[in-house]
């Protein structure tokens, strides 16, 4: 992912931005709120690979999002419908060509989606010369997703109510290996498990952090493993070799590792038919560092 400062110049009419991936390092959850969506606690983390959004200024107020991605509608498609909603936000005849270079794999608990669409407004923000402030664009951003406001604040966060109370954190930053088990997770059938962890006891973000990696879980596993054997079958695999979990609903899951020639050897062991591979955790978004914000 390429971490080039773009030329932000009023002249610039085109900006290459990165989307990182997320990692859930912890996740508890902690009730459930009278329209069903549940409560939780949460410890994102960004991950230093993730989608590319190309962005060119258009002067005929038109919106086109190139290319179309299997299985989604272009106008449901998450950076359609952050630039939709941005663009009702300025007002005017603002327009703009977009290309979404995917590489996160869809529905797997990195927040691809998230990513984009917090790309896409912070993109066009800049791009349109709008100068809209993080809170306005994290507050349009929750429309779309509880997880696409940690991606407009662009730091490690820890995270409560549905993921959009945030309260920035500095977490250790280790290298990772990401497994995808190729199966697709419903996040809807997950959460709508009867046995579903629901009740964990709602912690203080001190001691969250005081535990340390070591300590944190994901309320989602035992759920996502009875469901998901191929899941279990990855998580186990990892974690006969370096500590690992499942991230938000899965089905990616993940290794912590110290260094990086550790990360390497262990990605050279990924059995054939799962996706892997290796990142390196950051508690700066590169979508910030890349816009100067
Ligand atoms: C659990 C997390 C953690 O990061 O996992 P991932 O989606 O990244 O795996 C997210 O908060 C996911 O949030 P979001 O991405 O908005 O979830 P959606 O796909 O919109 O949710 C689909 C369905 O899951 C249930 N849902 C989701 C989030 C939540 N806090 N409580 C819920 O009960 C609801 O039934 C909802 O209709
Ligand atoms: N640009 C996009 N990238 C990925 N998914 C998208 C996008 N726009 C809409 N979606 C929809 O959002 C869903 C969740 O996607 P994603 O954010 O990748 O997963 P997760 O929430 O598990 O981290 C996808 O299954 C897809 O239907």
């Amino acid at each position: 992912m390429s971490d080039a400062i773009p030329h932000l110049d009023p002249a610039a009419d085109t900006l290459v931005l990165p989307a990182p991936a997320k990692l859930n390092r912890l996740l508890h959850i902690t009730g459930r709120r009278p329209d069903g969506y549940h409560e939780l606690q949460t410890l994102f983390q960004f991950l230093d690979i993730g989608d590319t959004l190309t962005l060119r200024r258009r002067e005929d107020g038109e919106l086109r999002l190139t290319p179309a991605i299997d299985g989604v509608d272009d106008e449901d498609n998450l950076v359609m419908r952050a630039a939709r909603l941005l663009q009702a936000e300025a007002g005017g005849r603002r327009g703009a060509e977009i290309h979404l270079d995917k590489r996160l794999p869809m529905g797997g608990g990195l927040g691809g989606g998230s990513s984009d669409a917090a790309t896409a407004l912070l993109g066009l923000d800049a791009l349109w010369g709008l100068g809209l402030d993080l809170e306005t664009l994290a507050r349009l951003g929750l429309a779309l997703g509880a997880d696409v406001p940690v991606f407009v604040h662009g730091h490690a966060a820890w995270a409560e109510g549905i993921g959009e109370r945030l309260t920035p954190v500095s977490l250790d930053t280790p290298w990772f290996v990401v497994i995808h088990p190729g199966v697709t997770v419903s996040t809807p059938a997950v959460f709508g498990a009867p046995e579903l962890t629901r009740d964990t006891p709602p912690i203080t973000m001190a001691r969250a952090l005081q535990g340390g990696a070591g300590s944190w879980r994901n309320d989602c596993e035992p759920t996502v493993r009875r469901q998901y054997p191929e899941v279990a079958r990855a998580l186990d695999w990892l974690a006969r070799r370096a500590p690992a979990m499942l991230t938000g609903t899965g089905a990616c899951v993940f290794a912590r590792l110290e260094t990086e020639p550790q990360a390497d050897r262990l990605l050279a062991e990924v059995p054939k038919g799962w996706q892997a591979f290796k990142a390196h955790g950051l508690n700066r978004s590169p979508l910030h560092a890349a816009l100067g914000r």
